[in-house]
């Protein structure tokens, strides 16, 4: 139960000191003034007792100062009470954020197989949608059950003046209640748990029913109702557990409750029969109740904080998860290959997605050497992109390896890989900021280089559109933000291009079909300026246009995996096999 508490107070800690601290000692204050607003009742109680018997004139002003007194302490209840909720939410804003950074920052480290793993990608989920408010909560929680503690040894020390035997009723007869709350807290965290995947499923049918995106097919195929009923299923069935869990939490929480308050009448009737014994002052009596009703309150009070808390600490243990998830150690620290100058090797490569059988690459073995551009043809999934997310270290290889400059990519610090590699996917993104800055991304060092950003839109031919945006580079791109433009999907391609062309530095450049929705005569003009960028460097073009593909200095046609045929254009014509074939099969389209 207290796995993660001292965690989260570290973690607090180092949020705010000052808001810490403001809590702890409003914390304690508030834990101590009711016994002492107690204490001071029982005192006005005996006070006008002892008045109304007295004989003769009796002087008021030490019981109004007594009233005095409790009124004041009353006000300090209430002060640090403020206190508390005030440190409460400032610190609940900048933990969130604290959080949230984490689990962003963690992120970055994850390997892509990571985010395609359902699993884990439900951690994340389940990390990200409660655990910000978590830490907070056990903290306050845990100071919850400081405070309680506090009053409660306070009010026992003064009901000892009475019995020892009403201190162990007071807290035996919180335990039943306490037992069925961790069981429930229990049950309600493990079926968190559970029902993640189905919680990830309606927060997507959420976003497919509601984003701009998807808005355009969801009217035309009319799937809206579809998807709704089942956003509707997915709510009645977690509705269902969730009614089951509340109401037997509820009625136990009833039933046991009872028993607290059997506890309380009985003592009470014991209180009253002393009192007319004659063994405690009127003023004990009215003490004694209201000490032993709130030390039930307080009983309670702390046994719901440790329930709660076990259910704090199995959300943190989630939060913790995600964030101890093991990240293989980033390899290499070589920053140049052994044989410079040598290029690019594919050695034997083969590879298998995580989790799938089927190898998506076999035996691969080629070479690229500066200057020279390579295309890659083949049908689709026939591993032409895996092959580029294997040369950008996105995954490993299974088998074999690949060289650049004669080191193996393994050996290659990262940073210094992802310097010399520039790829446009082909479902590249399109971010929801200024068009310059959509430009700028292909290179983080020029982010904000506008004459960078004219000189790569030049080359990928979206100058002219860009240019008559209202607002020029500076025209925002998409429809989430106020005067969004959205752009035609091949004005988007040009976009992706321009942002390959900003990577000057990079010696390898790869466009993997970012071309196909522009027209025939803008592709074949980009590839132009591609070769004439990439004249000294590596370049590598994925297409699906034998007009584009023909320009490049080699030719890998791809199938199932394997390099089915290599050579330039005119030697696999001339070999006649299947790349001849498709190029005549697409050459006879334009006849
Ligand atoms: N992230 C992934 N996880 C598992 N399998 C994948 C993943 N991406 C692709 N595959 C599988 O790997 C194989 C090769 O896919 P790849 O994307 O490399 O094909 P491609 O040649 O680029 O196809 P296209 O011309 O359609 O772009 C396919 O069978 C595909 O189903």
């Amino acid at each position: 139960m207290f796995r993660y508490s001292r965690r989260a107070v570290a973690l607090v800690w180092q949020t705010s000191r000052p808001l810490t601290v403001v809590l702890a000692v409003a914390t304690v204050v508030a834990g101590l003034l009711p016994a002492a607003a107690a204490w001071v009742g029982q005192l006005i109680v005996d006070g006008v007792v002892a008045a109304v018997q007295a004989e003769g004139a009796v002087a008021l002003a030490p019981l109004f100062w007594l009233v005095a007194l409790e009124g004041g302490i009353m006000a300090g209840i209430a002060g640090s009470q403020r206190a508390i909720q005030t440190a409460q939410s400032l610190l609940r804003a900048q933990l969130g954020q604290r959080v949230n950074v984490m689990i962003l920052e963690k992120a970055q480290t994850l390997q892509l197989a990571h985010f395609e793993d359902s699993e884990f990608y439900d951690k994340l989920t389940r990390a990200r949608r409660e655990a910000s408010s978590r830490p907070l909560s056990l903290v306050n929680r845990t100071f919850g059950l400081f405070q309680n503690g506090i009053s409660l040894t306070s009010y026992a020390a003064l009901l000892l003046g009475f019995s020892p035997w009403a201190v162990v009723i007071l807290v035996a007869a919180g335990l039943p209640q306490f037992v069925s709350e961790a069981k429930f807290s229990g049950d309600a965290f493990r079926l968190f748990r559970w029902r993640s995947p189905d919680t990830r499923r309606q927060m997507y049918l959420e976003t497919v029913l509601a984003r701009e995106d998807s808005a355009k097919e969801v009217k035309l195929f009319q799937l809206g109702p579809l998807l709704l009923e089942r956003y509707r299923d997915i709510f009645r069935r977690l509705y269902r557990e969730d009614r089951n869990l509340t109401l037997r939490r509820e009625i136990w929480g009833f039933v046991l409750g009872l028993v607290g308050t059997l506890a309380f009448y009985a003592t009470y009737a014991w209180i009253v029969a002393t009192t007319v014994a004659g063994a405690i002052s009127l003023g004990q009596m009215t003490m004694y109740l209201a000490v032993f009703r709130q030390g039930q309150g307080a009983v309670s009070a702390s046994l719901g904080a440790i329930g709660g808390m076990y259910e704090d600490n199995l959300y943190l243990s989630n939060l913790y998860e995600y964030l101890e998830q093991p990240v293989t150690a980033v390899h290499g620290t070589r920053t140049a290959g052994e044989r410079p100058g040598d290029g690019l090797r594919f050695e034997g490569v083969s590879f298998s997605y995580p989790g799938s059988e089927a190898p998506a690459l076999q035996d691969i073995s080629l070479t690229l050497a500066p200057g020279r551009s390579l295309a890659l043809v083949g049908r689709n999934g026939s591993g032409k992109t895996t092959l580029i997310k294997l040369l950008a270290g996105l995954y490993e290889p299974s088998a074999g390896r690949i060289l650049l400059d004669g080191t193996d990519l393994r050996d290659w610090d990262p940073e210094t890989l992802r310097r010399r590699i520039g790829v446009i996917f082909q479902d590249f993104m399109r971010y929801q900021l200024p068009v310059g800055e959509n430009i700028g991304a292909g290179d983080v060092e020029r982010f904000d280089d506008e004459s960078r950003w004219r000189e790569a839109a030049r080359r990928g031919l979206a100058d002219d559109f860009i240019e008559e945006l209202p607002g020029g580079y500076h025209a925002q791109l998409g429809r989430w933000f106020q005067d969004g433009r959205e752009l035609s999907g091949g004005q988007w391609q040009k976009i992706a291009v321009a942002r390959a062309f900003m990577r000057q530095g990079a010696d390898i450049l790869v466009l993997d079909e970012p071309t196909a929705a522009m027209d025939a005569a803008a592709e074949a003009e980009i590839f132009e300026h591609f070769r004439s960028l990439t004249r000294d460097r590596m370049a590598i073009l994925i297409s699906h246009r034998f007009s584009t593909v023909r320009m490049a200095d080699e030719i890998v046609v791809l199938d199932d995996g394997r390099i089915l045929e290599h050579g330039s254009h005119d030697a696999l014509i001339a070999a006649d096999g299947t790349y001849a074939r498709l190029f005549r099969l697409q050459a006879a389209g334009y006849r």
